[in-house]
């Protein structure tokens, strides 16, 4: 064949058969997926476990992605598809920009590098010191998470720290909940891979993780741009609750709307409160047992 979209199939960091999408050019396969409407690409690279970014595209010789060191490629760029998916299928919206922008991701990051960020521009995993974490491109949660701080940051813009950060974090959290809805755990497929039933936050219950779930335990500290991923467990509960009372489908309408319409950069914790609320009532209804489920999830985080 001359060049073009091929379907590969490959293993993630798991073990587990994925397929693939592909770009096939002059005797090499690429992972560039091209299958996405209006021209949303998806591409993956890699750093060879230096610090340089973009990276090299991640690259196979016959479209089986099947070596142990292709795991986090083949989960990142599997993943961002789902991702991809999700905001387009549930929310009409095309890539983290709403306007088809090349959804880029850079595993092998580092050495041994315990993180997972986005830059501004891309999405970056680390592939984990084996200890702490596996290959951080290994679950879709993380994947859901990094790519909705794109999303915040073209849409609410919430500033990276204090409650505004805390609210951004809680969003990405949130947001991968709503992609990866099996648990309420976050990052519980890459966590620690020796040790079976922990994860790196949960929603349901964030003081299992050391964070707060009442503002009466707020943390106030300079650390982590002020606390950003210990307090985002106060808005975190407040999510769980609602979605416990009034289901992910009229929870996930009702966060996209509060994010993309009335956040903004500075919103604090009673901001969000007030959004979501807002939103409620725009698509359920002021007064409706959704509005009231809304209220009654963040007077039990202490926020009003
Ligand atoms: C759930 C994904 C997550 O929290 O990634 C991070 C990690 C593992 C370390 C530091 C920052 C982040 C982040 O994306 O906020
Ligand atoms: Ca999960
Ligand atoms: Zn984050």
């Amino acid at each position: 064949v001359a060049e073009g979209a091929t379907t590969g199939y490959g293993y993630g960091i798991l073990g587990d058969y994925k397929t693939l999408n592909t770009y096939y050019s002059n005797g090499t396969y690429y992972l560039y997926d091209v299958t996405k409407p209006m021209n949303g690409v998806i591409e993956t690279r890699t750093a060879q476990n230096g610090s340089s970014l973009p990276g090299s595209y991640s690259v196979d010789s016959n479209n089986a992605w099947t070596a142990y060191s292709q795991g986090a490629d083949v989960d990142a760029h599997y993943y961002a598809g789902v991702v991809y998916d999700y905001y387009k299928n549930t929310h009409n919206r095309n890539s983290f920009d709403n306007n088809g922008s090349t959804i880029r991701s850079t595993v092998h990051y580092g050495y041994q590098y315990n993180n997972a960020f986005w830059n501004g521009v891309q999405m970056v995993y680390g592939d984990g010191d084996g200890s702490v974490f596996a290959p951080l491109s290994g679950a879709l949660d993380v994947v859901a998470h990094e790519i909705t701080h794109a999303v915040t940051d073209y849409t609410a813009g919430l500033e990276y720290r204090n409650q505004p950060g805390a609210l951004n974090e809680s969003m990405s959290d949130v947001f991968g909940y709503f992609v990866e809805p099996n648990d309420y755990l976050l990052g519980e497929d890459v966590y620690t891979p020796g040790v079976s039933g922990d994860a790196l936050r949960s929603l349901s219950n964030p003081e299992a993780y050391g964070q707060p779930a009442h503002m009466n335990n707020y943390v106030y500290t300079s650390e982590d741009n002020g606390g950003v991923h210990i307090n985002s467990g106060i808005p975190n509960k407040a999510a769980y609750l609602t979605i416990t009372s009034i289901g992910k489908a009229k929870a996930e309408k009702i966060y996209y709307r509060a994010l993309t319409v009335y956040l903004t950069s500075t919103s604090d914790f009673s901001d969000a409160r007030a959004s979501l609320l807002q939103s409620a009532a725009d698509l359920y209804g002021y007064g409706s047992s959704t509005y009231n489920a809304v209220v009654n999830a963040w007077n039990q985080v202490g926020v009003y």
